[in-house]
């Protein structure tokens, strides 16, 4: 990354590299994650107004499309990404999330959930708030969980993970006023997540905490140690690999446009 010039151009210049083109070098970025076939596309086509994404013909997205859109007079760029189980899968698809998380700095990352399969899709929630704490969690479908009867406590959740919880239902636009509301509180900083970090067992924590002194000096700055410990622990080398492309400015570039396969 070029050390010249202020922290705004740094920021535009290193955006860029992933392909994404901003409306003002002030844009507020988020990324867009979450499991398959959550809702992540209609939260991007009710928030930036198009429908490049599931048309007429439903489908699951393969590429990412960038959209902006505005509130309270700030212009926001956001990317949707593909849908993902984890942050540690392999597939193309996959790797293009996982490195934009990692390593595209966006100002805030919200990870849309199905709220009729909250449980599983909190593991990609909770990996998220490992590698950034500037996390919003929405849980979408909350329609369709009403409709089964399944009741979410919010507030409790919210406490639970330490990052702002937003319920919606995107096909029919509910909280979305809020949830761009929060968006832009966090990308500011007037709201700050405070995600609850994981313990995990006495070896393992034993393990990161040797591991630590030697992973410091190679990622700093770009990701967090005790992230990238865990992953080497998990035999996960391809972070590092990832790590390595960026180093050498080869950014995963970010694929624009419609990109859809039917399902
Ligand atoms: N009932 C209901 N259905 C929704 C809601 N949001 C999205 N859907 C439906 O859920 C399906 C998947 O939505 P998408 O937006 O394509 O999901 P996605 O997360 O982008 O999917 P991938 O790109 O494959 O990961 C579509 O049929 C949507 O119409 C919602 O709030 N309520
Ligand atoms: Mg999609």
């Amino acid at each position: 990354m070029s050390s010249t010039g202020s922290p705004r151009e740094a920021h535009v210049a290193h955006i860029e590299r992933f392909g994404i083109q901003l409306q003002t070098p002030d844009d507020l970025i988020i990324g867009l994650a979450g499991n398959p076939n959550t809702g992540k596309s209609t939260v991007f086509n009710a928030l930036t107004g198009l429908n490049q994404h599931t048309g007429n013909w439903a489908g699951k997205t393969v590429g990412s499309a960038i959209g902006h859109f505005h509130h309270q007079q700030r212009s926001f760029t956001i990317v949707d990404l593909p849908g993902t189980y984890s942050l540690l899968s392999q597939s193309a698809d996959e790797q293009v999330a996982r490195d934009f998380v990692c390593f595209g700095n966006p100002h805030v990352t919200l990870v849309v959930t199905d709220a009729t399969n909250l449980e599983r899709n909190l593991n990609l929630a909770l990996q998220v708030m490992e590698v950034t704490d500037r996390v919003v969690v929405a849980v979408n479908l909350m329609d369709e969980a009403k409709r089964k009867g399944i009741r979410i406590d919010i507030d409790k959740l919210q406490a639970e993970l330490g990052v702002p919880v937003m319920p919606i239902a995107a096909r029919s636009g509910t909280g979305l006023a809020e949830l761009k509301e929060m968006l832009l509180q966090v990308a500011i900083g007037a709201v700050n997540p405070t995600p609850k970090p994981l313990t995990y067992s006495e070896e393992v924590e034993r393990t990161v905490a040797a591991l630590l002194p030697q992973v410091e000096p190679l990622v700093a700055g770009v990701l967090r140690p005790r992230w990238v410990a865990l992953r080497l622990i998990d035999g996960d080398d391809s972070v590092l690999a990832a790590l390595v492309r960026y180093t050498e400015e080869r950014p995963t570039v970010i694929q624009t446009g419609k990109v859809v396969v039917p399902s």
